[in-house]
This record gives structure tokens, sequence and C-alpha cells, in this order.
């Protein structure tokens, strides 16, 4: 365990948010600093409840075993914020940060309410000095208006340190993402209290995180790394997804191509998986928030350039789309499709942004009825995702894959979950309406294998069946 060789000695952390980040984050702080207390509040009295129950609100692969290892011991969650807050010694603020619907920056800024709404009642309740840590994703400087309204609003003879931590974890690999970051920023003021107050923090990550990975800087780069982390990111699969539509027209096979891109080491092999799209929280409201920033700076070319990338992704979800009713003979109406996967990933159950709720809503509109399974999405969820269309007439949703494909005209896999690797094609070929199509979103499945069964099979960035021979340049370049 690290020695607290800090000026500020924490002892209780309290952490406003019980969410995708501030659940897992917490339980990992608590298993890793048995000699801290942490309570995560939220406002949200089902979500505590549930993180109080067996069930917890989210899925997380191992996050359940830690939860129940420390709950009750020095980690708690609650719904009474007045007295949480006022014991903390530090506080994270870890509520949503969502894209505006309305007013200024409507559809790009970032809402900062919550966040503003946590620095009030802690400026309200707080009657002693303590550490303030925005871990929500914000824009660059929003520390210095968290700073204003506790200043604002504070008790006399109390001050506040505000510290920029940004999250890296992803879904799907929260806990092991926790114990095991890349890195972990801290960004500070600059003064003799602002570098106490990164120690502090820094001694908390130091129980289970080595120092070099402990990275301090000032609190703007802090804030703007993790913007541009994730809009390089998400770069990045819009790049092999706009190549994969080079690759459908001409022959060549993305999976190929992305390999050898892959292996140049200047490069690296991950985050190159072609795919229907990429969805979740944060890719899209993150990227929208770097280009309203832009704009408000007056650079335009800059936002025009970030702009992009959630265009190509738009697009591929559209193109996506728009084949599996080209190749069913350009009609679906009264066609029964089953959508294996609902998740915008595997290994979670989340489904916001999910390009398999862009792929559904075309299919819906198309007319098409669809039977929806997905391992852990609930069924309500996929309800209000697609709450225009109506559970009797136009979708139904199976627990099962088996009866899910019963049938149907066409398989179509929007999530990449490991078991649609394994399941018996031929047993639900058997059970589908013949010609049966398959259209994997996310290449995981054997397509040989699928087109030996009889299977007709599209797939992102390669077209099936066709020869060497078969297209030709002539007329499109003036060769
Ligand atoms: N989801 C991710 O994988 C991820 C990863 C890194 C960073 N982030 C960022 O972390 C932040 C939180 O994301 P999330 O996915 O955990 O959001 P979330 O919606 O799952 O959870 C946020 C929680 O905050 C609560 N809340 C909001 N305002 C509150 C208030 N004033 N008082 C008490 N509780 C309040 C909500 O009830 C909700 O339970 C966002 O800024 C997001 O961009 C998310
Ligand atoms: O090669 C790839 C990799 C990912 N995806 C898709 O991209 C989306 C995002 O995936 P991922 O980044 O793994 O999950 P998130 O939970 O959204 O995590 C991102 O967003 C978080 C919130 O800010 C950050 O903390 C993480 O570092 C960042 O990876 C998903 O739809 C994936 O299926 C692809 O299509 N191809």
């Amino acid at each position: 365990m690290a020695t607290n060789i800090a000026e500020i000695p924490i002892r209780k952390i309290c952490c406003i948010g019980a969410g995708y980040v501030g659940g897992p984050t917490c339980s990992v702080l608590a298993l890793k600093c048995p000699d801290i207390q942490v309570t995560v509040v939220d406002r949200n009295e089902l979500r505590i409840n549930q993180w109080n129950s067996e069930k917890l609100p989210i899925y997380e692969p191992g996050l359940e075993e830690i939860v129940k290892q420390c709950r009750g011991k020095n980690l708690f969650f609650s719904t009474d914020m007045a007295p949480a807050l006022k014991e903390a010694d530090l506080i994270f603020i870890s509520v949503n940060t969502p894209t505006k619907t309305f007013g200024l920056g409507k559809g790009r800024a970032a809402d900062l309410k919550f966040v503003e709404s946590c620095a009030r009642l802690i400026a309200e309740v707080c009657d002693r000095s303590k550490i303030v840590v925005e871990k929500s994703t914000v824009p660059v400087r929003s520390a210095a208006s968290i700073v204003n309204v506790l200043k604002a609003n504070t008790k006399p003879g109390v001050s506040y340190q505000v510290l920029s931590n940004p999250e890296f974890l992803a879904e799907g690999t929260a806990v092991n993402d926790l114990t095991n970051p890349d890195r972990v920023l801290i960004g500070g003021e600059e003064s003799e209290e602002g570098k106490k107050a990164i120690r502090a923090l820094s001694w908390v990550y130091r129980h289970w995180v080595s120092a070099d990975k402990i990275i301090e800087m000032n609190t703007w780069s802090s804030e703007l790394s993790k913007l541009a982390a994730n809009a390089f990111l998400a770069q990045r699969i819009s790049s092999i997804n706009a190549i994969s539509a080079v690759c459908e027209a001409t022959g060549a096979d993305v999976s190929e191509v992305a390999k050898a891109i892959g292996l140049d080491s200047r490069l690296g092999p991950k985050f190159l998986q072609a795919s229907v799209g990429w969805g979740g929280s944060c890719f899209q409201k993150d990227i929208l928030n770097l280009v309203y920033i832009s704009e408000s700076l007056n650079l335009t070319s800059v936002a025009a350039y970030w702009q992009q990338v959630i265009d190509m992704n738009e697009y591929q979800k559209s193109r996506f789309g728009e084949r599996i009713v080209q190749s069913m003979f350009n009609t679906i109406t009264d066609k029964h499709i089953a959508i294996l996967g609902f998740a915008f990933k595997k290994n979670t159950g989340d489904t916001r942004e999910s390009p398999a709720i862009h792929v559904a809503k075309h299919l819906l509109e198309e007319g098409a009825f669809l039977h929806i399974f997905d391992p852990k999405v609930e069924k309500a969820q996929i309800l209000l995702d697609l709450a225009q269309w109506d559970e009797e007439s136009s979708i139904s949703i199976h627990t099962d894959p088996y009866e899910a494909a019963k049938g149907t005209h066409a398989l179509v896999v929007c999530t990449e979950w490991d078991q649609f690797t394994t399941y018996d094609y031929q047993r639900m070929y058997d059970s589908m309406l013949k010609p049966a199509f398959v259209f994997d979103g996310r290449k995981i499945l054997d397509h040989s294998a699928l087109a030996k069964i009889g299977f007709h099979v599209e797939t992102i960035g390669k077209r099936h069946g066709q020869g060497f021979q078969d297209h030709n340049w002539a007329g499109t370049n003036g060769i």
C-alpha cells in the first residue's frame, strides 16, 4: 500500500454519479484502497437500489464480484448526498454530460447543467475545504466554471482545489481498464495548493498504479486530452470504414488491408476493425463537443475536419442498411429479419448510440418485421430505443437466438458478441425462408462455412462470389 506523503490526507471519497463510470471506478477504487471509505451517491433512487441489490444496474465482466467483496465494508451506494459530501476529503464529479438538445450549441455543445448543479450542491453543504475532481468528460476550461460556481457560493473559511482527472475506461472491459490503465491524467493548478491536491489524488492511484503511468499536467491539457483521445480513436474506425466502402466497390478485402496497415509499427493493429459503424455514449458526443469548441474559437477548418469523422460513421451505418435492402431484391416490406446483437459493442448491455438502433430503424422504415436478440440488453430498453414502432406489429424481442431466426428471411449481425460465432447456423438455416441471407456487420462469422450451408452472405468491406475480372475501371477514371 502507498504511504501518504501528501499533505492532504484522503480517508473518505464521495463520487457523485453512480453510472457506467462512477460505479465501476469507485468499485475498483474501494477494492484497491481498503484504507479509504468510498461512497457513491446519485439522485436516481432506482439506480442506487440496484447497486445495493443482487442485480447491478450495469453489466461489466468482473464487476459483480468486486462489488460483492467491497459493498458494506468500504464501498457504499446512497441517495443521501449531503452527509456523504460533507464527510468526504475528495469528491469525484462523475455525472453525465450529454449533448445539448436545445438552446445555444444545440446538437453539438456538451450540456454541463448536471456538473454545475453538483458544484452548487458541494458549495452549499460542505463546511470544510476539499478537493473536487472532474471525472466527467467536459469541454476545455470547464474546471474554470466549476471554480467560479464554487467560489461564488462557498461558506466562509472553505476553499476548493479543482482537478481534472478524465476517465479512459471502455465499456465491456471497464474492470481491466481501471485495474491496468494505460495512463492516469491529473490536471491541476500550478500553485502550491494545486500541487498538493495533485499529490493527494496521485497518492490514491498509487495504491495500484505505478508512478510512471500517473501523468501530471495543466488542467486544460488534461481536459482536451480526453476529447482528443476519443476523436483519434473514432477517426481510426471511420478511416477503416471509409476504406471498407472502397473494398466493396473493388474486390479488395478490408480485413487484409487492415492487417497490412496494422503491421506498420507506427500505426499498430488496434481499432482497425471495420464495422457497421461505431457507437457508444462517448465518441459522437465528445467529437461534437470538439467541433463546437473549434467553431466557437473560429477554427472552422478544424471543426470541419472532425465533423467528417462523424459524417463517415453516419454514411457507414446507412450504407449497411441500404445494402441489406438492395441484396434482398430491393424490398423488405413484410419480410422477417432477425437482428443478432443490439448493444453498441460486446460485453455490455448499453445501447446508447448503438449502430443496431440505426440499422433497425432503417429496416423498420422499409416495412420489415424485426426479431431482435441480444444476450444482455433488456427488452424494455430495446422497446424504448424503437419507441415509434409497435411491439405486436413490427418488433418481437427474443431470449433465444434460434427462436429469433426461425421463419425469417435474413440474419443481421450488429454486435460482435463472441457467442454468435459458436451458434449452429445449419439449424438456423433449416428454420429460415429461402433464399436465406446473412449480413455480418461485424465480420465475426465464418463466411465460407455459411456459404457452404447455403446462405447468401454479405459483409462489410468484402464482395462475395465475384471474380477478378468483373470490375472495369474504364469509363470511371478514363483509363
Ligand atoms: N460510459 C463510459 O464508458 C465513459 C467512459 C469515460 C468517460 N465517460 C464520461 O463520464 C461521465 C459519466 O458517464 P456515464 O456513462 O457514467 O453516465 P451515466 O448516465 O451512466 O451516469 C451518470 C449518473 O449521474 C447521475 N446524476 C446526474 N446529475 C446528478 C446530480 N446533480 N446529482 C446526483 N446524481 C446525478 C445520473 O442520475 C446518472 O446515474 C460523462 O461525462 C461521460 O462522457 C463515460
Ligand atoms: O476497431 C474497432 C473498435 C471499436 N469499434 C466500435 O467502436 C465503438 C466504441 O468502442 P470502444 O471505444 O471500445 O468502447 P467505448 O466504451 O465507447 O470507449 C470509448 O469511449 C470511452 C468514453 O469516453 C473512452 O473512455 C474509451 O477510452 C473509448 O475507447 C463500439 O461501437 C465498437 O464496436 C469498431 O467498430 N471497430
